[in-house]
């Protein structure tokens, strides 16, 4: 068994590699040219990449695509997507087109509340304990004047701050429930430092009190069920014609597709993974916490207590609609997004977006993945376009030459593509 290390972030990066490649990869040569061939020939981009986080030994690549033709109210993106999947960002650009050709997508923001937490315990009198924070609350606003001010002159700043009893779930338990606006900023880092300010005042007032108060910890939630954004689309269901769809029985399967992920949740968990295909792509490209976003997401489809789709769709009077609502707390200022170079440059290709124009762009990108999904599903089933993306993946995969994926490419244009079809017609070929 290998030991433990001690002092191993202090290596250097090379010392670290000839570490790992001793230890678990047998000092194989192949694997340190492995990492090597990741770096960037660019010095300086490279020690930027390096510093994002720690003990970082090469780059790990995602491909870069980019889904054109979305009219987002009546403006036309084009829309960044990093993500290792095939057949997303065809799906999306897909999908883009047939909407562009029928209005386009309608979005709005529904509010921007972000939210944080002290947690804390007191196991004295409750009403005291409410008394003691109206006392305290001026006291607390005031203390995060210095690191509120900039943010006040934007506009935004701490909305409220309340004090909740959550003694019936768990002995002893209270918050400092925060609710922040953070404009163009996601905002993790500004409602910390509030937070942590906010529990140093509560201590230091708190020691005037009979029975003490224990801060436990304090942090955001990326559970932001008020800062929501709708994107929709519709038009008169006749219209929905198009190669291989039967408007009426289309509209019909596709209600009835989402009215099982509303129902199901192990359809829900798989139709909501499709939808955050377009989702992570977008937040990814954009510098994003995705982790942050999955997270949230995930919490408010499951806000009713079971598990549910996060799109609906319905035919009224002959129009149909389909539309997503959800929570995204995302930035266009802070973090990496004017580090990362292909993030500075994803949001120039946006237009430089504020995170409300953002929050919008992305809904949209979750919903166009949710219609080309669901319309592969219901009409001609996911592999047909799936496997004839993946297609290149697999040859890759056996090393076909150039010469061999032209052939396979040209032999599955007209037949379905499974593996072991591309794995028998490469065998047949090199044969
Ligand atoms: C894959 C398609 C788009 C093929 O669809 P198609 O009709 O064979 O495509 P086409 O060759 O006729 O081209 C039509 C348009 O599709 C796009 N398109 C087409 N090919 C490309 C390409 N190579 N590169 C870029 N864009 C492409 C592009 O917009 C193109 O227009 P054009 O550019 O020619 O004017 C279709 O079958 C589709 O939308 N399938 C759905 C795929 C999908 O949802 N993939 C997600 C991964 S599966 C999954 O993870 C989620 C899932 C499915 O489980 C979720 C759920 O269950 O709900
Ligand atoms: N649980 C979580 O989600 C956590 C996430 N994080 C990380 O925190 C980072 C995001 O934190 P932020 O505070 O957003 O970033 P940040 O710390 O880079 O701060 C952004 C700052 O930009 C300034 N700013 C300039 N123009 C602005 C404008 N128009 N609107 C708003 N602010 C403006 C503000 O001072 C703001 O505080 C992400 O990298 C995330 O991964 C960190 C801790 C926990």
């Amino acid at each position: 068994m290998t030991k433990l290390v001690s002092g191993f972030s202090k290596l250097s990066k090379t010392e670290k590699i000839d570490w790992l490649v001793s230890t678990y990869l047998n000092g194989n040569e192949t694997a340190k040219e492995t990492i090597l061939t990741y770096w960037n020939s660019n010095e300086k981009l490279q020690n930027l990449h390096d510093d994002f986080i720690e003990n970082t030994i090469s780059n790990f690549y995602l491909p870069l695509g980019v889904a054109p033709n979305f009219n987002i109210n009546g403006a036309i993106y084009t829309i960044p997507m990093v993500i290792e999947e095939s057949s997303v960002v065809a799906a999306a650009s897909k999908a883009a087109k047939f909407w562009g050709e029928r209005g386009g997508f309608k979005t709005e923001v529904l509010s921007t509340e972000k939210i944080g937490q002290v947690h804390f315990t007191y196991a004295g009198n409750s009403e005291e304990l409410q008394s003691f924070f109206y006392q305290i609350k001026p006291q607390i606003l005031q203390d995060a004047q210095a690191i509120t001010k900039n943010m006040e002159k934007r506009g935004g700043g701490i909305l409220d701050v309340v004090l909740v009893d959550k003694t019936k779930h768990l002995k002893d338990y209270y918050q400092l429930h925060a609710t922040f606006e953070t404009l163009d900023a996601m905002g993790a880092n500004f409602i910390n430092s509030c937070l942590e300010q906010f529990a140093t005042t509560l201590k230091r007032e708190a020691q005037k009190l009979k029975t003490p108060i224990h801060v436990v910890m304090s942090i955001l939630s990326n559970y932001v069920p008020n800062c929501l954004v709708k994107a929709s689309v519709s038009c008169k269901v006749e219209e929905l014609a198009d190669k291989g769809i039967h408007p009426e029985e289309f509209a019909e399967k596709f209600i009835q597709a989402v009215n099982i992920a509303k129902t199901e949740p192990y359809r829900a968990v798989t139709h909501n993974k499709g939808i955050m295909n377009g989702i992570d792509a977008v937040v990814l490209a954009t510098g994003n916490d995705f982790r942050a976003i999955e997270a949230g997401v995930h919490a408010y489809a499951s806000r009713t207590g079971r598990y549910s789709s996060l799109t609906d769709a319905k035919v009224e009077n002959g129009i149909f609609t389909f539309w997503i609502e959800l929570p995204l707390a995302l930035g266009t200022v802070g973090g990496l997004t004017k580090l990362h170079p292909l993030v500075k440059l994803a949001l120039d290709i946006l237009g430089n977006p504020t995170a409300k124009e953002l929050m919008q762009v992305v809904a949209v990108a979750g919903l166009a993945q949710n219609f080309g999904a669901l319309r592969s599903l219901v009409t001609t089933g996911i592999q047909e376009g799936h496997m004839k993306m993946h297609l290149m993946n697999i040859l890759n995969q056996f090393e076909a030459t150039v010469e061999e994926k032209n052939i396979i490419v040209e032999k599955f244009k007209t037949e379905t593509v499974t593996h072991s079809g591309v794995v028998k017609a490469l065998e047949e070929l090199r044969a």
